[in-house]
């Protein structure tokens, strides 16, 4: 990677961001940064610029619904953990290992915890968010230059000193609004949408907010509801652009059930997109039903059931991919993954390698993990295509 420290001098465009009184802790102002103008300010700022190959995926979900997760299966397909930037902000949001960069959107709040109340609008609303700063920071990022991303404080709840992000290979931007504003979904190379269930979010948000931070059941189901008509005029309809979307939905294997433990999980892979061949089952474009459990592998109740067809969602030919129940014993995957295709696997059971590698991330017996899984793999298959034709381009030019 050709890389070249430049002086530039750049008027910034409208962007300003409101942030807290660093000092005051007490009165928590919020202070309006001076706007920066449009006439022909200049500004040194150290940009450093590469020559750089970087591709971006999109990731939209709602809180509590499992990005963490499906980013720590992400970055492991391509080697290595993903850890916060070493000797910065104790509290920022970024995963960072050798080849990906997971930026976190709520950085790109425009209000804070108290802005937010202040203005009565919820962190979901696109008027508490800055999506010019975000525009812009992921182009600059995409186009290998280095920015100085703003953090918000989720101990805090405070917008707090930003951080210097370097261009990375891949470039994952997760959060509530990645496909929201059209100029930052122009950027995406690939997106997800992960669409949880209320029924599956509520247990999964009960699980981790009453565990681990302690909230009241009451807490949660206000918090959810209160978030519900924002997730759906501004989260939920991005999934419509979305390349792939994993939904997440009660099986329909057990009648009645009400414990939301067991999963049906539907993979909606889009046709057409560039470097992105959709995964079958058996024989591709056919509509297939197939009950695993037998001779060949052994199911406790309620078994698993995969479905395989081609479908339509939001006017977009799909193909979906959909296993209902759970395994066993992981080392049984292997079964179930000789009998797909177009897996963009490097070797025979690099599936079952990777689910097991991580057995015990949430999931990991399921469609959930399953499908996470296959997704980073085909992320990073879309990755080695992209890269090779841009090669070949430059190759082409250098003739010319
Ligand atoms: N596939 C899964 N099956 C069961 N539980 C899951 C699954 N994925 C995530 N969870 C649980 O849901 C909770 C949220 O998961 P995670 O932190 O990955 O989501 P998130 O979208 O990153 O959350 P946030 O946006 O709040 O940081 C955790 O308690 C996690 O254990
Ligand atoms: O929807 C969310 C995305 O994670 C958070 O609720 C939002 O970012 C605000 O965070 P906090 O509740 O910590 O102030």
């Amino acid at each position: 990677m050709a890389v070249s420290t430049i002086y530039s001098t750049q008027a910034l465009n409208s962007t300003h961001f409101l942030t807290s009184s660093p000092s005051s802790s007490s009165s928590k102002q919020v202070f309006l940064y001076r706007r920066q103008s449009q006439t022909n300010r200049r500004f040194n700022t150290i940009i450093t610029c590469a020559a750089q190959q970087t591709i971006v995926i999109g990731l939209a979900a709602d809180s509590g619904c499992g990005k963490s997760t499906f980013m720590r299966r992400l970055t492991s397909v391509f080697g290595g953990a993903a850890e916060p930037p070493r000797g910065g902000n104790p509290d920022s949001n970024t995963l960072i290992s050798d080849t990906t960069t997971v930026i976190c959107l709520d950085d790109y709040h425009s209000l804070d915890r108290t802005g937010r109340k202040e203005k009565g609008v919820t962190a979901l609303d696109p008027r508490a968010n800055d999506f010019d700063l975000m525009y812009e920071q992921v182009k600059a990022l995409k186009s290998g230059v280095a920015v100085e991303k703003p953090i918000y404080n989720h101990v805090t709840g405070l917008l707090d000193a930003p951080e210097l992000i370097q261009p990375p290979k891949i470039l994952v931007i997760e959060g509530l609004h990645p496909m929201f504003d059209e100029r930052v979904r122009d950027l995406l190379d690939f997106s997800i949408y992960l669409d949880i269930s209320n029924e599956v979010k509520f247990a999964w948000k009960i699980q981790r907010d009453m565990a681990e931070r302690g909230h009241s059941l009451e807490s949660i189901k206000a918090s959810i509801e209160a978030r519900k008509p924002d997730f759906d005029a501004f989260i939920d309809p991005q999934k419509q652009y979305a390349d792939a979307v994993i939904e997440v939905l009660p099986t329909q294997l057990i009648p009645d059930d009400n414990e939301g433990k067991v999963l049906r999980v539907r993979l909606i892979m889009k046709e057409g997109v560039k470097y992105f061949s959709p995964v079958y089952l058996f024989d591709e474009g056919s509509t297939i039903s197939w009950i695993p459990c037998g001779r060949k592998l052994t199911c406790s109740y309620p078994g698993i059931k995969f479905n395989y067809e081609p479908d339509s969602y939001f006017d977009h030919e799909v193909s979906v991919l959909e296993m209902d129940g759970q395994f066993d014993r992981l080392d049984e995957l292997i079964y179930v993954e000789s009998h797909l295709s177009n897996l963009s696997t490097k070797f025979y059971g690099e599936v079952t390698q990777q689910m097991l590698k991580h057995a015990d991330f949430p999931g990991s017996n399921n469609g959930t993990g399953l499908f996470q899984t296959i997704v980073g793999l085909k992320i990073r298959d879309l990755y080695e295509q992209l890269i090779a034709s841009k090669a070949t381009a430059r190759a082409e030019a250098a003739k010319a």
